[in-house]
């Protein structure tokens, strides 16, 4: 707007200028000519006046000479003569003065004669001839008067004025008359022909004026047509050159230019304006290429249309996404013929209510579309069509085929376990909201919760690759246990579950999870290791169980707790009653927290006895928990709740430390035994928290005894035996656990040489009953006493066990027939009357 009115003050002030340069140039010619229009009437009137005056001279001064002559002549006729003759002295006085008089006269016809002269050079001749009788007139004139003064020569006086001086007087009086009336003739002719030649030279002059005054206008024409116009012209034809853009200087050479009036001002305005011209247009060539470029280079099709639907422009993704041939996109293609082109080469939706028609007309509404096109191939193409103000539009086309295939991917990622591609919680979720919407109409819907028995086991021990491998194994058998309509998820970790639908229920989920548990606990071979795991599984139904999947969820998993409890791979139904127990192992988690925060955990000790001796060789630490309200907590609860949720770590360094403090206060030989969970081998700490521990309590390696299970040996092997290396540098003794419970591999006492072996207590239990215990336990003794190895039997509480372990071959036994785990206080009377007591039962 500012621009504008700039150059609307800026056109203004030219139009002003050049207007008032014009005007006063015309004034000035006007003027001009009226200035010699009027010296030109000056002068011819100046002239006429000049004639008028010199004739009027002529007449006024030949009547008075000519009255002079005529009075000298009657004075001298009338007192001349007699005076001179009769020479008195009055008389002579009066012929004095008549004789001055004549003088005077003869002066005055001089000065007319002279006036002749001037005016009548033609008369010239005659003038003079009067002079010459003027100067006889004169000369007789003296003569007489030299004579009168002498007075002696009256007579020849007599004889001259007699004679001579009337014959001069009239001689020129004739003279004179005559050539007054020549004069009088002659002045009018001469004044006729004086206006005549006056009106002769005023056409001439008023001709010249006129051709001077022509030639003044060509020039100005021309120099108008040179300074004005032809400027002007190469003004305009440069505003037209402008126009057509071809314009990129002011051609007309710099004199235009360095004009200093209104044309020269103009001129450099062009000059300017083009030059401006020429930087925008650089400038919006440059941006125009840079527009192009991006245009060109967007990743989606773009194409704008006029009003009638033509194409304005359109860029290469948009030829290339629809395979348009060049001359479909050429700058007036109608839309139509796009579309045309489009439908004809296979590059338009092929599916139903899909038209050329239809979308011209939509189009045509002129209101915004979003839509999605599917072209042949599974190609998707995202269509965002907007009207434009002037009635045009524009549309951005975007080929949206991968980005749909990843959100679908990022959708099935979202909804589906990455580990197993079974469906996630979230999926079962949605499945059972979906499936619980029919138990309106009748339908069965039923959850069941699966939890894989001893998986932390084989994760814990074969390492997590084979547990991943486990967890495939095991989703492949459940997908093959479900019918088409039931949903397989994997809830996280080792947990499963299954919503089976329009079932017979409770029949339905009871052959399911039979067939679930017979599926599991076949053996699986994972990489290279063969692997058993059973499963136990918890049974919801709705809507008795619960109406939201939530419940139903929460449910199940609470009677697959109860499964577990109740041995492990079995299924059990939810019953009411069973969340409360869930609540329960909750609550103590919470308390176990709080319990070693508070320092509620104490250890107590169960002597070791050494049969060769019978003497108490060392003490087993044995963890136990005073709560507040619950009593004595055993660590067969507690401890694997602490291995779930990873305080193991926190209590194991806590009784590897107060289980060396107290052995301090015991005699030297006398050795303490700490249980290490599997998960502490985990941590590469270990070793240093045993060296600090010895380090902190001053107790010396040698009689820190560490017990390990063989799950411990199962967990990458070459780590762990090196840990246990370490921990022996130390003088630390190594002992091999609950032997017989688990893989007992031979293999693992080969791996590592360790110190002793102790023979689970269920073997114990079963040895009179059960012979297969017997010859194990003697087996183990004999390994033991082969490979230089100490054999312990856990819970012995008879003599007749004691007897029979005695014979064969173990060396150390623990349990209730001894003493059961006691207080670190109660360590000192327990060695002061360990004599008595083992004196009794080593008979
Ligand atoms: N019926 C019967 N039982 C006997 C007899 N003699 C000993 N026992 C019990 O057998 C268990 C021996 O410990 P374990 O096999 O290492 O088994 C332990 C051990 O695996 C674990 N545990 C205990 N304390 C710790 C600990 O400080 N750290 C770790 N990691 N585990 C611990 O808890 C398990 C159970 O410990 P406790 O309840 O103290 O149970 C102890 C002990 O009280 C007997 O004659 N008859």
């Amino acid at each position: 707007m500012a621009y504008r009115g700039h150059r609307y003050i800026h056109a203004m002030k030219f139009t002003t200028t050049f207007s008032f340069g014009i005007a006063a140039k015309a004034a000035l010619l006007i003027v001009t000519l009226g200035a010699l229009s009027a010296f030109a009437n000056w002068y011819v009137l100046h002239s006429a006046q000049s004639l008028d005056h010199v004739n009027r001279t002529m007449v006024e001064r030949v009547a008075p000479a000519r009255l002079a002559l005529a009075e000298a002549k009657a004075a001298l006729n009338n007192v001349g003569l007699a005076a001179y003759k009769s020479m008195a002295a009055s008389e002579l006085e009066a012929a004095r003065a008549a004789s001055n008089e004549i003088a005077n006269q003869i002066a005055a016809v001089r000065q007319w004669l002279h006036a002749v002269s001037d005016y009548f050079p033609t008369r010239t001749q005659d003038s003079d001839a009067i002079r010459d009788k003027l100067r006889h007139v004169e000369a007789t004139a003296r003569q007489i008067r030299d004579a009168i003064e002498s007075g002696d020569k009256q007579r020849r006086i007599d004889e001259m004025l007699d004679l001579r001086f009337e014959a001069a007087l009239d001689d020129t009086l004739a003279q004179m008359n005559r050539l007054t009336n020549i004069l009088g003739g002659e002045s009018r002719e001469t004044l006729a022909e004086a206006q005549n030649e006056q009106a002769r030279e005023l056409r001439i002059i008023i001709a010249a004026l006129a051709m001077g005054t022509f030639l003044i206008v060509m020039l100005a024409l021309a120099l108008a047509h040179y300074s004005v116009a032809r400027p002007l012209r190469q003004l305009s034809e440069t505003a037209l050159r402008i126009r057509e853009g071809s314009a990129r200087t002011f051609a007309y050479g710099d004199r235009t230019l360095v004009r200093i009036d209104e044309i020269g001002t103009l001129a450099r305005s062009f000059q300017s304006m083009i030059a401006k011209l020429a930087a925008a247009q650089e400038t919006l060539a440059v941006q125009y290429a840079r527009v192009d470029a991006a245009i060109n280079n967007l990743p989606q099709g773009l194409c704008m249309f006029d009003a009638d639907q033509n194409l304005i422009v359109c860029n290469r993704r948009y030829a290339e996404l629809y395979e348009l041939q060049p001359e479909h996109t050429v700058t007036g293609t109608p839309l139509r013929t796009i579309l045309q082109a489009r439908h004809a080469n296979g590059r338009f939706p092929q599916a139903e209510g899909f038209s050329v028609e239809n979308r011209i007309a939509a189009v045509r509404e002129r209101k915004p579309i979003y839509t999605v096109d599917e072209l042949a191939g599974g190609q998707f193409i995202a269509i965002s069509h907007q009207p434009m103000l002037d009635g045009g539009s524009v549309a951005i086309h975007e080929d949206i085929t991968e980005r749909r295939e990843i959100d679908a991917k990022i959708a099935h990622m979202a909804h589906h376990d990455a580990l197993t591609d079974l469906p996630n919680r979230l999926r079962f979720r949605e499945a059972m909201e979906i499936a619980l919407k029919g138990i309106e109409h009748g339908r069965s819907v039923s959850t069941l919760c699966l939890d894989l028995d001893h998986f932390k086991t084989v994760n814990d021990t074969l390492g997590h690759p084979v547990g991943d491998a486990l967890l495939q194994a095991v989703a492949d058998r459940l997908r093959a246990c479900v019918r088409k309509h039931d949903l397989v998820a994997r809830l996280g970790g080792d947990e499963f579950a299954i919503v089976q639908v329009d079932a017979d229920q409770p029949h339905g989920a009871t052959i399911l999870a039979q067939r679930i548990i017979a599926e599991l606990s076949a053996p699986f071979e994972v990489l290279g290791h063969q692997v058993v795991v059973g499963v136990s599984i918890g049974i919801a139904m709705a809507p008795g169980d619960g109406e939201t999947a939530d419940q139903l969820i929460k449910n199940a998993d609470m009677a697959m707790y109860k499964a577990k409890e109740a041995g492990r791979a079995t299924y059990h139904f939810f019953e009411p009653g069973m969340d409360a127990k869930l609540q329960e192992r909750r609550a103590l988690e919470v308390d176990l927290r709080k319990a070693i925060e508070m320092d509620e955990l104490e250890l107590y000790y169960q002597p070791l006895i050494r049969l060769e001796t019978n003497e108490i060789s060392g003490f087993e630490a044995l963890v136990r928990w005073q709560h507040p309200t619950r009593g004595t907590v055993s660590p067969a609860d507690f401890i694997p709740l602490a291995e779930e949720t990873g305080l193991i770590g926190a209590i194991g360094n806590w009784v590897l430390n107060r289980a060396c403090a107290d052995a301090t206060a015991w005699p030297s030989h006398i050795k303490v035994a700490v249980n290490l969970s599997p998960l502490q081998f985990k941590n590469n700490a270990l070793v240093l928290q045993v060296v600090a521990a010895l380090g902190n309590s001053g107790l010396s390696g040698q009689r820190l005894e560490l017990e390990i299970t063989e799950a411990v040996m199962l967990h990458d092997t070459d780590a762990t035996i090196a840990m246990l290396n370490d921990l022996r540098a130390l003088g630390v003794r190594i002992s091999m656990d609950d032997f017989g419970t688990g893989y007992s591999s031979l293999g693992y006492l080969r791996k590592f040489p360790f110190d002793k072996i102790k023979i689970d207590r269920s073997f114990i239990q079963d040895l009179s009953a059960n012979p297969d215990s017997i010859a194990i336990v003697r087996a183990v003794a004999n390994i033991g006493s082969a490979l230089g190895m100490a054999t312990t039997a856990e819970g012995v509480e008879t003599e007749a066990e004691l007897a029979q372990l005695r014979h064969e071959g173990c060396t150390e036994v623990q349990g209730y027939l001894f003493s059961k785990p006691r207080p670190a206080k109660e360590i000192h009377s327990l060695l002061a009357r360990e004599t008595c007591a083992l004196q009794q039962v080593a008979v």
